[in-house]
């Protein structure tokens, strides 16, 4: 059966539409013929770039050239559904653009779990979308590009979800976190007596990730031998763990992440020009927030549906999303979640009010009724930037109990780590 197929006009009415179109969207052609695709697709009485979305008529009527988009549909029971659009121009003629022909590819639904990877409809994000859900059947390597906070580690889970390697396993490792030494027994893995504390021997994360993803946060900050390590595995598909003879295969899916310009590292000899080029066949820009910001809303209820107590702060009042509105995110999605976790603490047992919400500039003193001690840390958080005493005070709470020291900060134990590094911070205190 092929895929449902629509001819459009340049005044958006439906000229024609195939069998499997009407099958699936349960209509008969006189149900639609004649009718605008906003309405019967959208519902909506005006043409989508009204309403911000990218429209493949008028790219293709403007462009005379095709073009792939992604938009969400009603189907035909009135429920939305994530498509990917063909378009192509059929042409009169005299070489005009008379119609556009418009195949439609229904995208698995997102289940609850993709649904939660990449919350938000605006454009810039469907734009994304759309390139993630091209690359991620391939086995191309793709290169995240973005800065921080805007979610490149939940896009490349995304792209991991849409991969023939879903039922694999999704593998992180954050260069930014780790020195050169712990990097690379962490990536290779190691023999017996390798390196003094080589008590046993330990697989690599590629040979966790055989079969999966393998995800490269932050590779700029990976040093340049092991940049030739990684170009080796990349061509060669084998490894060898540190103090080991012999190669293993590996069959691993490499998705890597900066929030440096490589190009610029390359030119200042500080990154490998062949590994650049391997790296970033598929670069993908993340969007920043500021540059999505219809997605606010939609991003400040989802972390608000995840805590304690969301029945009292849902929805969000008009007043509360103005605030939120109000602000332009350095520190992106991560920056909202923080400013959404502090005002619900803030709020309590009362709903969300705009005086609870809190941003790095406008920091008002601690309301002393919020008597927990990790409101107070949540507060003295800079809108996802922590300072030195931040980190060590809370490691001093936690008697050096790194995990335990991540959550009185409210950030991941990985995250904790990025800062003890960036921070050169000397951590005396025994590892538990
Ligand atoms: N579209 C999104 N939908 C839901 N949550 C998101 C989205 N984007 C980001 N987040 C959340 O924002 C936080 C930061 O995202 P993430 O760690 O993926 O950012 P990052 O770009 O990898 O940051 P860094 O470069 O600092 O590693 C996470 O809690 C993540 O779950």
């Amino acid at each position: 059966m092929p895929n449902p197929f629509v001819v459009i006009d340049g005044d958006f009415n439906i000229v024609a539409a195939n069998r499997s179109y009407r099958e699936r969207y349960g209509v008969e052609s006189d149900q639609i013929v004649g009718r605008k695709c906003h309405q019967v697709s959208h519902h909506s009485d005006e043409p989508c770039s009204h309403h911000g979305e990218h429209c493949p008529l008028e790219e293709v009527f403007n462009r005379r050239q095709a073009t792939q988009v992604m938009h969400i549909h009603y189907d035909g029971n009135g429920r939305e559904e994530y498509v990917q659009l063909h378009a192509s121009p059929l042409l009169d003629d005299d070489g005009r653009v008379r119609y556009i022909g418009e195949t439609i590819f229904p995208v698995a639904a997102p289940d609850a779990t993709t649904d939660t990877l990449l919350v938000g409809r605006s454009r810039p994000l469907l734009r994304m979308t759309s390139l993630l859900q091209r690359v991620a059947p391939t086995q191309t390597t793709a290169l995240l590009l973005g800065e921080s906070g805007v979610g490149k580690e939940e896009v490349a889970k995304y792209i991991h979800h849409y991969s023939r390697r879903a039922n694999g396993a999704f593998i992180v490792v954050d260069c930014g976190a780790l020195g050169e030494s712990l990097i690379e027994s962490e990536l290779f893995g190691y023999e017996k007596g390798a390196f003094t504390g080589a008590a046993q021997r330990k697989k690599g994360l590629f040979e966790a990730a055989n079969g999966g993803t393998l995800f490269i946060d932050e590779v700029g900050e990976l040093p340049l031998p092991l940049q030739t390590k990684l170009l080796r595995v990349l061509e060669s598909g084998q490894i060898r763990r540190i103090g080991g003879t012999d190669y293993i295969d590996v069959d691993v899916r490499i998705i890597t992440a900066t929030n440096r310009d490589l190009q610029r590292m390359v030119a200042a000899g500080e990154f490998r020009q062949d590994l650049y080029y391997r790296l970033s066949a598929f670069p993908v820009y993340v969007p920043t927030l500021r540059e999505r910001k219809d997605d606010i809303p939609q991003l400040a209820e989802h972390f608000l549906a995840g805590m304690e107590g969301a029945d009292r702060h849902l929805p969000l009042s008009a007043e509360v999303i103005e605030a939120l509105l109000d602000h332009d995110y350095p520190g992106n999605v991560r920056e909202l979640r923080n400013i959404i976790e502090r005002a619900a603490i803030l709020a309590a047992d009362d709903m969300i009010r705009p005086e609870h919400i809190v941003f790095e500039d406008t920091q008002t003193p601690i309301d002393t009724q919020v008597p927990s001690h990790r409101t107070d840390t949540l507060l003295s958080r800079r809108s996802g930037r922590l300072s030195a005493q931040d980190v060590m005070s809370a490691l001093d709470r936690a008697n050096g109990h790194r995990a335990r020291a991540a959550g009185l900060l409210g950030v991941s134990e990985r995250t904790l780590y990025r800062y003890i590094s960036k921070l050169k911070l000397d951590i005396s205190h025994p590892a538990p």
